[in-house]
């Protein structure tokens, strides 16, 4: 009895987050380092259709970085690394369209739908979901000391979202799947990093929140504790003294992004924990970090 009493309270402590929460998007990213073992991908699945089911609506963006790395590798191709940013060749984007949009992307509709939800995948070709261009990288040459821009192929930056297709399946019970593939005004297409994807969707769709799921429990300070909240105008503080760094970069940049354009919050939390939205959305402590307007 005394457990059932217990469950009982822990599905109380979710109520106010449930009414608050009706009706409201949350855009979610999946990260290519997060989908690893199979126990935690039937996790994330049964989390993204308990949301819809209690009266939410998710988004699903992916990454699938390492999935890339993989295929590259079985064909002998190298691949490097720019800013973060992967040097796309057309022989590498034919491999990140395949291996998004086909695999990985399938590998979530799928896993989604035999939990009973109604997963759609797409890519950014897909109604003109995501509209791109070329990515200028500038970086400092070391010997000259002048900005230079660096060639970094068919990397692309989001010019445009047009949200109508999420709209649409949102509004027939449909739970859009996203590959970060962006397509540019001449049909070209583009490879772009799955953050940035996932905070411009998050910002066009003025979703309740962003949630970035990666391999780390969240923002840690420079003795690695974690740091359970970040103003965002405090970010540009904690990347110049260099606390934070690497791939953590541009998760903080677009979430800040995503908050300066409304949404409400963002959250960097850690997809091997199993049910991490589910813990982050509905318990009074949530993990991670939280990025918004705490000031
Ligand atoms: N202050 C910080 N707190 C946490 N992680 C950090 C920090 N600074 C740099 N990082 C690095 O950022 C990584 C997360 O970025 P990334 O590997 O690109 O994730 P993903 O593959 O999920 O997109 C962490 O694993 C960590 O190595
Ligand atoms: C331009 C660029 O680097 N694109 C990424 C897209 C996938 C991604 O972002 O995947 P994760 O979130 O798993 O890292 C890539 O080619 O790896």
């Amino acid at each position: 009895m005394e457990e059932l009493i217990r469950k009982a309270g822990v599905l109380m402590e979710a109520l106010p987050y449930i009414k608050r929460f009706a009706n409201k998007t949350i855009v979610i990213k999946y990260g290519g380092n997060a989908m690893v073992e199979e126990h935690l991908k039937r996790g994330f699945a049964k989390d993204i259709v308990l949301l819809k089911y209690i009266g939410l609506n998710p988004v699903v963006v992916h990454g699938g970085g390492p999935q890339i790395g993989r295929v590259l590798e079985a064909m002998g191709k190298e691949t490097n690394f720019v800013q973060g940013m992967r040097v796309t060749d057309a022989e590498t984007m034919d491999v990140v369209e395949m291996v998004l949009g086909g695999k990985v992307n399938k590998e979530i509709v799928a896993n989604i739908n035999s939990h009973d939800g109604k997963a759609v995948g797409l890519s950014g070709k897909d109604g003109r979901l995501i509209v791109a261009r070329k990515l200028e990288v500038k970086a400092l040459n070391p010997d000259t000391l002048t900005s230079e821009i660096i060639d970094v192929g068919m990397v692309g930056e989001v010019e445009q979202i047009n949200p109508d297709i999420i709209n649409a399946l949102e509004d027939s019970g449909f739970i859009p799947v996203i590959a970060p593939v962006g397509v540019g005004l001449d049909g070209e297409t583009y490879n772009i990093n799955a953050d940035l994807v996932a905070g411009r969707i998050a910002g066009a769709l003025r979703a309740e929140k962003l949630i970035l799921l990666t391999d780390i429990e969240g923002v840690k300070d420079k003795s690695g504790r974690l740091i359970s909240t970040i103003d965002i105008n405090k970010a540009p503080d904690l990347i110049n003294d260099g606390t934070i760094s690497g791939g953590m970069i541009p998760k903080i940049n677009c979430c800040c992004d995503a908050v300066s354009e409304g949404v409400h919050k963002a959250h960097i939390i850690d997809g091997r924990v199993e049910h991490a939205c589910l813990l982050e959305m509905f318990t009074d402590k949530g993990i991670g970090t939280a990025v918004g307007r705490f000031a």
